[in-house]
């Protein structure tokens, strides 16, 4: 399945036990000699909701959430379309899901991602510092476009740059550079944003344990969030990102509010 091109394997782990080691993930994620994926996805039973959402990179790491695989698991958990509200459980927080239209192979979901972690515990950082400015100095670049990024966490971290033209970052190499900074523990995604107007922005995005993806839902909300703290943009927008846009709402409730498709590519059993 995946989620405007950030694509991924989804596992039905409800009935038997599923617990890949990382260098089976690695082997499965490699484009070239494995099926390929951004991250794997299993869907386990959950004691207080529809379902628990498992995520691991494809580097073979677990990591808290995936907004893009949150919408793929909504629609198959209720690919009959009926039109009603999942919570899906994952180690970065509990989400609310719905479905608003499915067919066979496509659909468009939205999901409730809940409050964004604004504090420097929640990234989390090394240090204390202001999670909107934060004062950050990467490898040889001394430039001001690799100062003052934001952080934000939506359940798992995100370093959002803003930078004038999007088409003069070389995303890769200053993204490997940052997703393993010291000043970020549990390492970091790496987003890259161009404001268009205060309802657009256009976003690339390299990810922790995964490289440059076609989407990132959970950088998107982050994206969005860190534009509202800076005022760049009001608390709703369409994040367009390589492999198409996103809405993101920032709800006066606190909690971000993500909408986009789903498509099924092929299933089978691993
Ligand atoms: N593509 C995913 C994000 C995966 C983030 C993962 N790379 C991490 O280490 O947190 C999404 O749509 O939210």
């Amino acid at each position: 399945m995946n989620g405007l091109g950030n694509d991924f394997i989804v596992v039905d782990a409800r009935e038997t036990a599923f617990q890949p080691a990382p260098d089976q993930i690695r082997a499965w994620s490699n484009r070239v000699s494995g099926i390929g994926f951004d991250q794997l996805i299993a869907i386990e039973d959950s004691r207080d909701g529809d379902a628990f959402m498992r995520v691991w990179n494809a580097d073979g790491g677990g990591v808290e959430t995936c907004g893009n695989a949150l919408r793929c698991v909504a629609w198959y958990l209720n690919r009959d379309a009926s039109d009603k509200t999942l919570k899906i459980d994952t180690l970065g927080g509990a989400t609310k899901a719905r479905v608003l239209r499915a067919d066979a192979t496509t659909g468009t979901a939205s999901i409730d991602m809940g409050k964004p972690g604004l504090d420097w515990r929640d990234i989390p950082l090394s240090e204390e510092m202001n999670t909107a400015k934060l004062e950050l100095k990467v490898g040889p670049y001394d430039a001001p476009l690799y100062h003052t990024p934001v952080a934000v966490s939506m359940g798992n971290p995100h370093c959002v740059f803003f930078v004038d033209d999007i088409a003069t970052v070389d995303v890769k190499a200053t993204g490997s550079l940052i997703e393993h900074h010291p000043l970020f523990p549990e390492s970091v995604n790496v987003e890259f944003a161009q404001i268009l107007d205060k309802d657009t922005i256009r976003m690339r995005v390299w990810e922790r344990g995964a490289g440059i993806t076609q989407a990132c839902g959970t950088g998107a909300c982050a994206t969005l969030v860190a534009a509202a703290r800076r005022g760049l943009t009001g608390r709703a927008a369409t994040v367009h990102m390589d492999g198409g846009p996103l809405h993101i709402v920032w709800a006066e409730n606190d909690h971000v509010i993500m909408t986009g498709p789903v498509e099924v590519e092929f299933e089978g059993t691993l």
